[in-house]
């Protein structure tokens, strides 16, 4: 009997490679900062602290302005930021170029798709839903929705896990991202990486060392095949436990 080959995923970042959330990121944390008697920081600023998650995103945002964490700590603050966000974290967003038409196709050549994310699962839906993305992705894996996150290869293995259920330790996958997290993750995972270099990065995406860079979304159904043709064997194979 003639076994088909397993479908392959790919799993994407969101912040800086699907969708260019910095603009109403940058309008929270300033917020933020500004409630608590701080100056505010320039979104170029704010490219450079984006993802890490939340919690790093606003510790950082407080160390770059002089500000102590204060007597409530930084807990209080990140459930102030992430009150402000979600209650309008798509005004300023936008998905990049090609995205759209890119996921269309990848989805028609047989590609399972999931989000991977260290964006707190609540507002990444409410991105993806805003654009109209959520149709195209099997599962979003946000960075609270597992005991790990990037750049731990065990938040891709979950992910991976939602879509595929027990076949995750066989499948084929690729990560798309735009940061070292994501490069670290991939590596940790032992999946292959791609690094788009439009999103946000301290270190440009070309000097990552990431399996492919593409300068625009539209360029990832070409370097996914090379990828996918090159590199078969390299596969996750083991899933660490849920909690
Ligand atoms: O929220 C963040 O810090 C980053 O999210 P990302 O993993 O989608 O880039
Ligand atoms: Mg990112």
């Amino acid at each position: 009997m003639e076994t088909r080959p397993m479908a392959p995923v790919l799993l994407c970042d969101l912040d800086g490679t699907l969708v260019d959330t910095v603009a109403d990121l940058t309008v929270a944390l300033n917020r933020l900062l500004t409630e608590r008697g701080l100056g505010t920081l320039p979104q170029r600023r704010v490219r450079g602290l984006v993802g890490r998650g939340a919690a790093r995103l606003v510790e950082s945002g407080l160390a770059e302005m002089g500000g102590a964490v204060g007597p409530d700590g930084l807990s209080a603050c990140v459930a102030r930021f992430l009150e402000i966000y979600e209650a309008a974290p798509a005004v300023h967003s936008r998905p990049y170029p090609g995205v759209i038409e890119t996921l269309t196709s990848l989805r028609a050549a047989g590609w399972r798709l999931g989000v991977c994310t260290n964006k707190p699962q609540a507002p990444s839906e409410a991105i993806l839903d805003a654009f109209e993305l959520s149709p195209f992705f099997e599962a979003v894996g946000g960075g609270d929705r597992f005991p790990v996150r990037k750049p731990d290869g065990g938040h891709l293995h979950a992910t991976l896990e939602l879509i595929m259920g027990g076949d995750a330790k066989a499948a084929r996958a690729v990560l798309v991202g735009d940061s070292r997290t994501d490069l670290d993750a991939a590596r940790n995972a032992r999946l292959p990486v791609v690094l788009v270099d439009y999103g946000y990065t301290d270190v440009p995406a070309a000097e990552l060392g990431g399996d492919a860079v593409i300068s625009s979304f539209a360029a990832l159904p070409e370097a996914l095949e090379g990828i996918v043709a090159d590199g078969p064997s390299t596969l996750p194979r083991t899933i660490p436990p849920m909690q």
